[in-house]
């Protein structure tokens, strides 16, 4: 049996379920998942303050699962907030979402278009096809222009949004595969995949078998060079419980 920690990093409890959810439906019979969010925080990350707030309570549920023993951890906030920083204070493999989606998408199509939830979250998402090499891969980006938790209000207009902007990136940007920029949007890819014709891809699935695949292969994050373990130093005050 192993253990996959599904870290929700913003404190909103439904998006957790959401999220559990999605990861519990890929998840091998010899997976167990365990979805969980920071005690404190920030219940929505729609920006860079968020992200950095949201980041320090990714580090605490790292240490935690290391704790009870996960095999890995996923990140699942488009952001990817705290990514390399978890990967220090990690043994085993972490994954983030946007990654794991994006990764995914090139091995299904040539080009992919996301669809994310608020404008200025957009140059978060441009800045990770930076960083992970895919600024060429992405045809396009979309933002429903609701907040994050719209996804979560029960109304389903978010839902039906997201839908109709991947109808439209279908149509209009010339991409194989559509990416889902939320982790609140999990649970919505299976059935747009099957509308659309085309692959609609939420990236904590695609994480959650990334992690099983590194665990299968015997693989943890690497110690050697930066993302060894963070050095030794006494955290004071609010972070003590980092140390
Ligand atoms: N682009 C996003 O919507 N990012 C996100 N903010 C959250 O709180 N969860 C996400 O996935």
């Amino acid at each position: 049996m192993s253990l996959i920690q599904v870290i929700n990093p913003n404190t909103s409890l439904a998006m957790t379920e959401t999220i559990g959810q999605a990861a519990r439906a890929v998840a091998a019979p010899g997976t167990e998942i365990l979805a969980v969010s920071p005690s404190q925080g920030v219940p929505s990350i729609e920006g860079h303050f968020d992200e950095a707030i949201a980041a320090i309570g990714v580090l605490e549920q790292i240490k935690l699962g290391r704790a009870q023993g996960v095999s890995g951890h996923v990140i699942a906030c488009f952001g990817d907030p705290g990514l390399l920083a978890a990967r220090e204070l990690a043994s085993g493999p972490v994954i983030g979402i946007a990654e794991a989606a994006m990764h995914t998408a090139t091995l299904l199509a040539t080009r992919f278009s996301i669809v994310t939830t608020l404008p200025r979250t957009l140059v978060i998402a441009r800045h990770l096809l930076q960083q992970y090499g895919f600024t060429h891969h992405c045809a396009a980006l979309h933002a429903i222009d609701l907040p994050v938790l719209a996804l979560e209000d029960g109304s389903g207009l978010a839902q039906e949004k997201v839908r109709q902007r991947c109808i439209q990136a279908k149509r209009e940007d010339g991409s194989g595969a559509i990416v889902l920029g939320c982790g609140g949007m999990a649970t919505l890819a299976g059935e747009l995949t099957q509308e659309l014709g085309l692959p609609v891809i939420d990236g904590v699935s695609a994480a959650v078998k990334m992690v099983e695949s590194l665990v299968a292969l015997g693989f943890g994050t690497s110690k050697h060079g930066d993302l060894a373990w963070p050095l030794q130093k006494p955290l004071s005050g609010a972070f003590q419980h980092l140390n």
